[in-house]
């Protein structure tokens, strides 16, 4: 009985999968507590170059909404910053809460943003396909944006106008020209670790790498998010809210910062 009230408690409403990866010692998200941060001054400034016509479409898939990208060559990539390799553009998408005070995955000294935006990223120099690069420890790198209440985004603005048309689980439409570097602050200061996956299957695969500054986008864009359904046309509707999973423990890990 004991047992498996331990193994209910830890099985999280929205992933149906444990909370923590048994063996889990990097998991993700974390809180970055700002102090605890160790600079180092050889993190290199990360460079990003996305070639905006490698978008392909935005998808409902029952957890976010992904705007998804060419991945078939290096047109759209990343390099410098903590990577050893140049990492390949495959994704992005968001987490957010039902309400501003919370919705995002990692928190800075436990102050949680409305929203946290992820681009994802893969090892295509040692790795010959994504799927395999998600099972390896230096295969994938997410890029870990806050978003907080405030102005209008302007180049957001272009992706919330096309949300009503994924309304749905397994919703698709195209989306043809979309440059994500106008969703990346300007500032390039970033926080970096090891961490994991934040949905199924968790693999401890990802290099984080967390902008210090948030962008600003405004009441309407983030109500748009909370607009999305995890639930298919037809089904009992689920409002999109709260797709964040729970903080996990630092254990034995430094978050490095590219700043002073
Ligand atoms: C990776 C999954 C698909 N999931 C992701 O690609 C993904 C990307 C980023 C994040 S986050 N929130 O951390 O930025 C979370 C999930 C496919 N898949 C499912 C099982 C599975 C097994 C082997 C290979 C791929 C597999
Ligand atoms: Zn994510």
């Amino acid at each position: 009985a004991c047992c498996s009230y331990r193994l209910r408690d830890a099985l999280h409403p929205l992933w149906q999968s444990p909370l923590t990866i048994p063996g889990g010692t990097r998991q993700s998200p974390i809180n970055i507590q700002w102090r605890d941060s160790v600079y180092d001054p050889f993190l290199k400034p990360l460079k990003i170059s996305y070639d905006p016509a490698t978008c392909l479409h935005i998808w409902n898939n029952g957890y976010s909404f992904l705007v998804e990208f060419d991945d078939s060559t290096d047109r759209s990539i990343i390099v410098g910053g903590p990577l050893e390799n140049q990492y390949r553009l495959k994704q992005f998408h968001f987490h957010w809460g039902a309400i501003n005070e919370w919705g995002s995955e990692h928190t800075v000294d436990s102050k949680f943003y409305p929203a946290e935006l992820h681009l994802v990223h893969w090892n295509a120099v040692v790795y010959p396909t994504f799927e395999e690069a998600v099972m390896e420890g230096n295969g994938l790198a997410v890029i870990g944006v806050f978003l907080k209440l405030g102005e209008h985004h302007e180049g957001l603005q272009t992706l919330v106008d096309a949300l009503p048309a994924v309304k749905h689980k397994d919703t698709v439409i195209e989306f043809d020209v979309f440059d994500p570097s106008c969703l990346i602050p300007s500032c390039p200061d970033y926080w970096t670790y090891a961490g994991s996956l934040t949905t199924p299957p968790l693999t401890e695969s990802v290099t984080w790498i967390i902008k210090k500054k948030p962008i600003e986008v405004d009441e309407n864009q983030l109500e748009a998010f909370r607009m999305l359904l995890f639930t298919s046309d037809g089904e009992e509707e689920k409002r999109m809210v709260d797709n964040f999973r729970p903080l996990q423990p630092l254990m034995n890990r430094t978050v490095r910062s590219s700043f002073q």
